[in-house]
């Protein structure tokens, strides 16, 4: 089946999430849905909260003289701001944006809070909804109009090198956050001409997508002083002058999300890390005539013995067993457990592992906590390791020159995946995205070596 019919199947079919609300480019989280975006959350709060940011949350709505007075940064989010223009029937005096990013609300505080070095650094993170009116192709949890998931880091230091600093710190967040859900990535400086609008430089983080196409999953952006000489954040350095604070930011969204289902997938459905599953170990009785007592106790007896430390479900429906399998591996369970009463007598139960669609039994002793440990962390390591095998192999190197344009276009058509050229300073320019009729995502270390890379983008 080709991706993205795939991609909307599964959306619908594991109720992660409902594309019929009302408006285009707004969708609903379900149950099943939210709870993946929740475990998955709760680890970037934890990597910003261990690296000294504050949580905190801004108004959604901006002053548009707010919005308008950082030049560049406007002239990038025009086109996609949300306007406000009436409380009820009376015309506002001022239109009011609904936040497309948060960095006019927010450094207009800071300048209330910053007078000398000592009141920095600041580090402040919330996880909010934006607004962006896109006008490209928009796509559940991958291109929204209401990001509902948007994580926007946002901090002020006194020296540019503390701020050049916090811009590797973000980036260390980000290689842990997408490491622990198993998201391989390709990290690349941005080109001048694609960079965050107001920004001195963005550093991004690209992963591919089944169908081979690149998606933007992270950026972590230098803003120097542009929005503190704007906003006027102006703090007494230690020798009694004056400077403008140097900031950055760095934001990641409900693309996560779509990252882990679409990455993660396979044809049976879902398959998700153990790390984010709602549901990290499903308990399917198999119930034999006459033997039905002694096969829900032993259930219910490994349920005890596993709900306080995993996230676990009996499922007693009264079923076939063989649709309870279907079910769960359709909705990602990553681990199963399959008791009957053959394996009661042996003092056995039996194993399922979804990444690997392998049977194996262990003993249903106390030994089985530590059993169940071992087993979601390997199943959290092998997916990740076989992300990254399938990632590779979407990356080619080829060196660059007029007679090998057609060879990249071909390779970019075809398999698509991401091309890496060895850097040279003279092709790299706009006019190369027109050659090779693909992005250029932009200048990445890759195994040692400095290239620019290439791809087709979500
Ligand atoms: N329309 C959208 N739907 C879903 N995710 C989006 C959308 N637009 C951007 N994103 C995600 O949000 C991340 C941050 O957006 S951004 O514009 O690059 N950066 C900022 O807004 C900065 N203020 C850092 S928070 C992007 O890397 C991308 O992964």
């Amino acid at each position: 089946m080709e991706f993205s019919e795939w991609y909307s199947e599964i959306l619908e079919k594991a109720e992660i999430y409902d594309v019929r609300y009302p408006i285009k480019g707004c969708g609903v989280y379900l149950p099943y849905g939210f709870k993946i975006r929740r475990y998955a959350f709760e680890i970037i709060r934890k990597l910003l909260d261990e690296t000294g940011h504050d949580e905190t949350l801004f108004p959604m709505l901006i002053p548009e003289d707010l919005l308008a007075k950082e030049g560049e940064h406007i002239k990038g989010f025009e086109d996609e701001v949300y306007w406000v223009t009436h409380g009820g029937k009376t015309p506002l005096d001022v239109k009011l944006a609904l936040r497309p990013t948060s960095e006019t609300p927010i450094y207009h505080m800071m300048k209330l809070w910053v007078k000398v070095h000592t009141d920095l650094p600041i580090k402040l993170y919330q996880i909010v909804n934006t607004f962006r009116y896109e006008t490209k192709h928009t796509r559940p949890l991958i291109r929204l109009r209401e990001i509902m998931t948007f994580k926007e880091a946002h901090t002020a230091h006194a020296t540019k090198e503390e701020a050049e600093e916090q811009v590797k710190e973000a980036i260390e967040v980000y290689k842990k956050f997408f490491d622990a859900l198993g998201i391989p990535y390709l990290i690349s400086k941005r080109p001048e001409w694609d960079k965050f609008p107001g920004a001195e430089y963005t550093m991004a983080f690209d992963t591919i997508f089944p169908d081979g196409r690149t998606m933007q999953i992270g950026t972590v952006h230098n803003l120097g002083q542009n929005f503190a000489k704007t906003f006027e954040i102006i703090f007494e350095t230690p020798d009694g002058g004056k400077d403008y604070a140097y900031q950055t930011c760095y934001g990641i969204s409900d693309r996560v999300i779509a990252s882990i289902i679409a990455i993660h997938g396979d044809e049976k459905g879902l398959s998700l890390p153990p790390i984010v599953a709602p549901i990290q170990v499903v308990i399917v009785p198999l119930i034999f005539k006459g033997k039905e007592e002694i096969v829900m106790n032993k259930a219910k007896e490994i349920y005890n013995l596993l709900k306080d430390k995993f996230r676990v479900h009996l499922d007693d429906r009264d079923i076939r067993p063989g649709r309870k399998f279907n079910d769960w591996e359709l909705k990602g369970v990553p681990l199963r457990i399959e008791i009957g009463p053959k394996d009661i007598e042996n003092g056995k139960i039996t194993l399922f592992r979804r990444d690997i669609e392998e049977k194996f039994q262990i003993g249903d002793n106390e030994e089985l906590i530590d059993e169940m440990e071992k087993t979601l962390n390997t199943i959290n390591e092998n997916m990740k390791n076989r992300a990254w095998e399938k990632f590779d192999a979407f990356i080619k190197i080829v060196e660059f020159n007029e007679s090998k344009i057609d060879e990249i276009k071909n390779i970019l058509s075809e398999e698509r995946g991401v091309i890496l050229i060895p850097y040279v300073e003279s092709i790299y320019n706009e006019e190369l995205e027109d050659k090779v009729e693909a992005s250029v995502l932009g200048i990445t270390e890759y195994k040692g070596d400095k290239y620019i890379a290439i791809a087709r983008t979500y």
